[in-house]
């Protein structure tokens, strides 16, 4: 499996004229599974967004190594997926391999059967019939996890993968990360939970809106880093007061 680095070069994101993310660098070698953490409202999703191509970058570029977005699988917060539509467990992850059974084309028995195995592998056999709408928030997890694996993608992107999942399930997901990155895909995941990155993410990205650090989860969550990404963040919680402040002061 070969593929080209994606780099980010002096990435800044912005919604209207507020900068989500500020002047980022660097990049993600093939075949690494990297942590994105740092505080709430760091960029770490906006970061994702423009990697996927749903946010445009304000200033600066990003490089995908020549991947085209739509090879990239790539599974949002949960937060944004909708499960109110009317799908069996089958149909969202046939939705994988939506590239080989064409959106509206009649479904690959081939893949099918792969569909079959993903839910296998995840931990849902027999759940094919079963609608997405009546299921835990950890099945439904699975169920995503088991649409990645029919994607098989080289670069697997994902936004919080274990919130609001059990230790059991986590566990598993877990299992299959390690498994992609055993094959040699490139993996990235926004986190919380830092026991969790430590244990588990060789390289990590530490984003408070710019890079505080991004290398070796070793280095990159030490404890002056962590330090400092919290200033950064209570900083930035402060920005608007403080201009209020000054403003007021002059007059
Ligand atoms: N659609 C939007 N419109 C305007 N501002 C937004 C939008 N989405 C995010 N932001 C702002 O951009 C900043 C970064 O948000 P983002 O969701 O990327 O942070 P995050 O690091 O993923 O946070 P969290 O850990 O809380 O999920 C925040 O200040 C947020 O309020």
């Amino acid at each position: 499996m070969t593929l080209a680095p994606i780099r980010f070069n002096d990435v800044s994101i912005a919604y209207d004229r507020h900068l989500a993310v500020r002047h980022l660098s660097g990049s993600f070698a093939p075949g690494s599974l990297t942590a994105i953490a740092g505080p709430n409202g760091a960029g770490k999703s906006t970061l994702l967004k423009a990697l996927m191509g749903e946010l445009r970058v304000a200033a600066g570029s990003i490089d995908r190594g020549g991947l085209r977005v739509r090879d990239v699988g790539y599974l949002p917060q949960a937060v944004d997926i909708d499960r109110r539509f009317p799908l069996t467990v089958a149909d969202t992850v046939m939705l994988g391999a939506w590239r080989e059974t064409g959106a509206f084309g009649s479904i690959a028995a081939a893949a099918a059967l792969r569909a079959r195995k993903a839910l296998t592998a995840v931990g849902l056999e027999g759940f094919e019939r079963r609608h997405i709408g009546s299921l835990s928030a950890g099945q439904f997890q699975r169920v995503l996890f088991a649409r990645l694996l029919l994607q098989d993608a080289k670069v697997i992107v994902l936004d919080e993968p274990f919130t609001a999942i059990d230790a059991r399930t986590t566990r598993d997901l877990l299992e299959i990360v390690r498994r992609w990155h055993g094959d040699g895909r490139t993996v990235i995941a926004v986190l919380h939970d830092f026991e969790q990155v430590r244990t588990h993410f060789p390289q990590t990205l530490l984003l408070a809106r710019g890079a505080v650090d991004w290398g070796p989860t070793e280095t990159a969550l030490s404890p002056a880093n962590l330090l400092r990404a919290r200033a950064m963040a209570e900083s930035w919680e402060e920005e608007t007061p403080v201009k209020a402040r000054r403003a007021g002061e002059r007059s």
